[in-house]
This record gives C-alpha cells, sequence and structure tokens, in this order.
C-alpha cells in the first residue's frame, strides 16, 4: 500500500498493523502522582465578509488573555479560560501559547497527548489546527505563515528529536468519523473500519494503516493525504465544510539508556483531532444526504457534549457517574483523552458574529465544563525491559549492602566498632541515596521505630479499653451496692433488727472503702498511662499497665462475689420478711 504524495517518502512497505504501537501488549503503564485538568483556550476568528454585509456586531470581548465577556440579550456573560485570542492573535502566536509544545514534549517522552479544535461550522477549527483548507493537500503547497498547530508542532517535533539523546521512530495514521462510521484517511478504499475495545489499549480503529515516518516529509505528506481525502462539503455557512472529524495520529517510539546503559522503551502519542463543526440544519440550509450528515454530526457532538458535561461535573465525580463514551464512535476514540490518561488541550474555536451568539454561548459553556476535566496522564513503556532495568537496579542495591554487611562483619570479628562515618565516605562517590549504606541504616532504623511505636499503639489501646470497661464494672457494682445498702437499711419492718443492721454496715461500709481504692487505683493507672504516652516517644518499654489491669480484674472479681454474697443473704432475709409478715418465726442465722 502506498501513500501517494508529491513528497512522500512514507515507508509503506510493511503491511499496516492494526494495533496503535502505543499500546502494544508488551507495554506498561506508569501512573505518576496526580492528576491535571485539560488546558481550555478559546480562539475568536475575525468577523467575515458575509457577517459584516449581515451587519453582524462583535459580540465579544477580551478583558484580558484570560477573562471575555459575551454581550447576551439578557445580559453580559463573563468567562474565563487558560487562554485567550482575540481576532488579532496570528498563527505562530497561537501555536506557541497554547502550551502545545509542553504536550509535544510529553509525548516524545512517552505520554498519549490530545490537542482537538471544537466549535460551530466556519468558527476556524480546521484554521487553527491545520491551516487555510483549500491550500492543504493541494500539490503547491508550501510552508508559510498560515500554518496551523499541526505542521508547525511536525516541525517542532523533528527539530527536538534531533536535539535528544533517544533513538525515536516515528508512525503515523489518519482517518475521519464520517456518519458515524470510520475511514482510512491515508486508504480510502478499505471502507468501514471497525472501532474495537480491548482492556490494554482501550479503543482502537482496527485494521488502520499506520505508516513510518522516517522524516519531516513523511509525516507532512501523512497530513496532506489526509487532508485531500477528508470529507468536506459546501454549505451556507462555509464553502468549504469539513463534514467529518478527521484524527490523526502519530506515535513516537523511543529507545533510552539508562545511566547504567540498559535500555528500554517509551511509547508517547500526539493526537490531533479536528472536529465537524455544530451548526443548525435551519441556518445550513442543508437538504438530503447533508441534512443526514448534518444530523449525524450534530449527535456525535451532543454525545460528545454530554461526555464533557458528565466528566466536567463536580458533583457527579462522587457519585461516578455513567460516561457515554460507547454512544458515539468519536467519543470512543476520544475516550482516553477526555477523563483518561493524556494530556489534552481544547480549542475552542468561536465566531465574534451578534448573529452566532447562541452558538458561541453554547460552545463557551462546553469550553467551562471541559476546564473541569481531570486527566492523570500515564508514561507508557515496555513492560519486560523496564522490568528487567528495575531487576538490575536491586541487583546493583542488593550487591552494595551484601558488601556493606560483609565490611560490618569484618569489623565486629575483628573487636572493631561498627564506623558510620567510615562507610558512608566509602560509598559517597555513589550519587545515588537510595544506595548510601548511612541512609539504608536510617531507613531501618525508622522502620524498627515505626513497628515499635504501632506495636505500642495498639497496647494503648488494649489498655484503655480494658480501663474502660473496669469502669463500667465499678459503677455497675456501684448501682448494686446502693441498691443492697437500701434492701438492707431502709428496711424498717424486721422485729430483730439490730443484729443484722451492724453486720450489714460493716459489710457496706468495707465495700464503699474498697470502691474508693478502687476509684485511686484506677486514677493513678490513668496517670500511669499518660507518662507511658509521653515516653513512647523516647522508645520506652512499658510493661505496668497490664499488671495494673490484672490487679484490677482481681479486685473486681472479689467484689463480684461479695455482691453475690450479699445477693444471697438479701434474699434469705426476704424470705425471713415474708414469714414475719405471715405470722412465723425467722430461722436463726448462724
Ligand atoms: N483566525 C482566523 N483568521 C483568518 N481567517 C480565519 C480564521 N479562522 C478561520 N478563518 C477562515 O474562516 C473560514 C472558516 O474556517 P474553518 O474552515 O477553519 O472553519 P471550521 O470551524 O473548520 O468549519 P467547519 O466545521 O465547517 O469545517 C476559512 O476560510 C478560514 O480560512
Amino acid at each position: 500500500m502506498q501513500v501517494s504524495s508529491q513528497k512522500s517518502t512514507a515507508s509503506t512497505s510493511k503491511p499496516p498493523i492494526s494495533h496503535p504501537p502505543s499500546v502494544s501488549g508488551n507495554s506498561i503503564s506508569l501512573e505518576q502522582e496526580g492528576s491535571e485538568s485539560i488546558r481550555v483556550c478559546v480562539r475568536i476568528r475575525p468577523l467575515n465578509q458575509r457577517e459584516i454585509s449581515q451587519g453582524n456586531a462583535n459580540c465579544i470581548e477580551v478583558q484580558n488573555p484570560q477573562l471575555l465577556t459575551l454581550q447576551m440579550k439578557t445580559g453580559v456573560r463573563q468567562y474565563a479560560f487558560h487562554q485567550i485570542f482575540d481576532v488579532s492573535t496570528n498563527q505562530a502566536e497561537v501555536f506557541a501559547e497554547t502550551g502545545i509544545n509542553s504536550l509535544l514534549e510529553s509525548a516524545l517522552e512517552g505520554y498519549s497527548c490530545t490537542v482537538f479544535a471544537y466549535g460551530q461550522t466556519g468558527s476556524g477549527k480546521t484554521y487553527s489546527m491545520a491551516g487555510v483548507e483549500d491550500r492543504l493537500g493541494g500539490a503547491e503547497y508550501t510552508s508559510d505563515e498560515t500554518d496551523g498547530i499541526i505542521p508547525r508542532s511536525i516541525s517542532y517535533i523533528w527539530q527536538r528529536m534531533s536535539s535528544r539523546q533517544e533513538r525515536y521512530y516515528v508512525k503515523s495514521g489518519f482517518f475521519e468519523i464520517y456518519n458515524e462510521q470510520v475511514r482510512d484517511l491515508l486508504n480510502p478504499g478499505s471502507g468501514v473500519l471497525h472501532c474495537r475495545w480491548n482492556s490494554k489499549q482501550g479503543f482502537f480503529v482496527e485494521e488502520l494503516m499506520i505508516v513510518d515516518c522516517t522524516n519531516i516529509d513523511d509525516l507532512i505528506a501523512v497530513l496532506h493525504e489526509g487532508m485531500k481525502n477528508r470529507k468536506s462539503g459546501s454549505h451556507e455557512l462555509n464553502a468549504d465544510s469539513s463534514r467529518s472529524h478527521s484524527i490523526l495520529m502519530v506515535y513516537f517510539i523511543s529507545e533510552i539508556t539508562s545511566e547504567e546503559g540498559h535500555s528500554y522503551k517509551r511509547y508517547g502519542k500526539m493526537y490531533f483531532v479536528d472536529l465537524a463543526g455544530s451548526e443548525r440544519i435551519k441556518e445550513t440550509k442543508s437538504s438530503g444526504g447533508m441534512l443526514n450528515e448534518t444530523k449525524n454530526i450534530n449527535k456525535s457532538l451532543f454525545t460528545l457534549g454530554k461526555v464533557i458535561s458528565s466528566l466536567g461535573d463536580k458533583k457527579g465525580n462522587a457519585l461516578k457517574p455513567h460516561i457515554p463514551y460507547r454512544d458515539s464512535k468519536l467519543t470512543m476514540v476520544l475516550m482516553d483523552s477526555l477523563g483518561g490518561s493524556s494530556r489534552a488541550i481544547m480549542i475552542a474555536c468561536v465566531s465574534p458574529a451578534s448573529s452566532y451568539i447562541e452558538e458561541t454561548a453554547s460552545t463557551l459553556n462546553y469550553a467551562t465544563r471541559a476546564m473541569n476535566i481531570q486527566n492523570k496522564p500515564i508514561l507508557q513503556v515496555d513492560n519486560s525491559e523496564y522490568l528487567i532495568l528495575n531487576l538490575r537496579r536491586e541487583a546493583q542495591l542488593l550487591r552494595l549492602e551484601n558488601e556493606y554487611l560483609k565490611e560490618q562483619l569484618a569489623r565486629a570479628t575483628n573487636g572493631q566498632p561498627p564506623l558510620m562515618v567510615d562507610i558512608a565516605n566509602n560509598y559517597s562517590n555513589q550519587n545515588n541515596p537510595a544506595q548510601d549504606p548511612v541512609l539504608q541504616e536510617f531507613t531501618f532504623e525508622v522502620n524498627k521505630l515505626r513497628e515499635e511505636n504501632a506495636k505500642l499503639r495498639e497496647s494503648k489501646e488494649k489498655a484503655e479499653a480494658s480501663y474502660h470497661q473496669s469502669m463500667i464494672d465499678n459503677q455497675s457494682m456501684h448501682i448494686k451496692l446502693e441498691n443492697l445498702e437500701y434492701a438492707f437499711v431502709g428496711s424498717t419492718s424486721l422485729k430483730d433488727e439490730a443484729a443484722p443492721k451492724i453486720s450489714q454496715e460493716y459489710t457496706i461500709s468495707t465495700l464503699l472503702n474498697e470502691n474508693a481504692n478502687l476509684k485511686k487505683r484506677l486514677s493513678a493507672l490513668q496517670e500511669e498511662q499518660a507518662q507511658m504516652l509521653f515516653k513512647k516517644g523516647e522508645g520506652t518499654p512499658m510493661i505496668t499497665p497490664q499488671e495494673d489491669m490484672a490487679q484490677l480484674r482481681e479486685y473486681n472479681e472479689q467484689m463480684q462475689k461479695r455482691v453475690e454474697q450479699l445477693q444471697a443473704r438479701e434474699r434469705e432475709l426476704l424470705a425471713d420478711l415474708m414469714k414475719l409478715q405471715r405470722g412465723k418465726s425467722p430461722k436463726p442465722k448462724n
């Protein structure tokens, strides 16, 4: 299969591969700390001749590079974005200020990155992404100041790749989604392609032609070939309107060599997405097949809008709402870029014409929601090679540790104390803090202390629980004692009450004394626990609370026994009382 182009030297000798190389089965994803939001830029194009002749006023005012106001009928609306480009911003300035070069650097380092243009038809999406549409793909094309983000990115990438240490392999594919069908822009004869999903790659376009690009012209040729084959049509609002969503994919496979001289691969990719325009059917005066097209474009953009809304809905994040990625081909292929593992930039294109104020407000609302989408960029590296590299590092560390231990052992055998300073100096030329034995010693110490602290915390919690239980037991015994006291002392109906009352009073006062002692003991224990907490930081072992608890339990058991005896006596007395009441004399107590 050939990619025909006047300049192409793209290597197409290999059969087209159906899986994107960046997510081959052997790759591993290295999740980085934290997430980042999509960077959202707004570009306002100048009013065109038709809009001026229709008497359109400018309804957008740029207050500063991050703030604009929209003059709605209902009042003024304010919008804030990461970057706003007013009508006077040229293509070079847009490239310099969108932050695209940061994305390109990330792609070269093994990340997935996406830049996509969103907006109503004729708002300047293709102009911003690629340049003047009818020049692209033309035989006479030469680079000039109208070049958009894609050709500028290609130049930037090649310049950067040549100045970097790594060896890069660049591959590219270009497809469009038209009427909810995926078509290969580099191989239009291949018909409708399928969008498949698997757990390693997410969604991918099956049987898509991917070409090797060995130089900058190869990639430029891919861009032009695709632009030439892209479905376009003319309607009332844009004479050269793109009727499909186009996605140019560029893969960067780099071989990186570690400090130790071992190499592994990284898989970066860059998606350039030029969406079809959102449009009002009435405005475009579409009919027949074009009307159907318009409906499909609106359907996929509507789904994209739903996805953006769901992802951008902050309340929804907690509830993990269903994100309707599968509702359209467009959202399937953009799944990774929206709320996934990519770094992404959205360029929202708008016309300043007052007659399109509703479309402009709608674009700005979507763009605002998109700012809430959080992505978690993931580095794609070769699995097996990366694991080998890590194992080599680990082995190196173990060898160092082994040397260190042998040295320590030798010192100990010779009756010498371990000298930390000597060891530190021995290894100071390693330049790697993780391999420094002194640091390892500290790490070991810290881990030991952490373990010790965890144990102390556990015994402290147990002692606290036990103490709490003793307090509860004590209180319930106190209540029982009060009840008994009432039963013994409060009873006045006994005829011969003097003898039992003395012994009852004696028992009760003994119990109350013991109770007070118990309380004292408990408060002493509490104090010791507080001291123990204070000492814990110094690593002081604590043994006393357990002993105290054993004693406490013993007291409790004794008291329990006495209470039981008293309860038995109470029952006897009540029985005697009842007999007395019935006129019988009670059994004498021995
Ligand atoms: N910033 C700009 N400066 C000058 N001309 C512009 C600018 N933006 C867009 N244009 C011109 O406006 C016209 C429409 O732009 P473009 O084709 O990029 O719109 P679009 O959003 O891609 O539309 P569609 O969705 O219909 O394809 C083109 O002739 C383009 O050259």
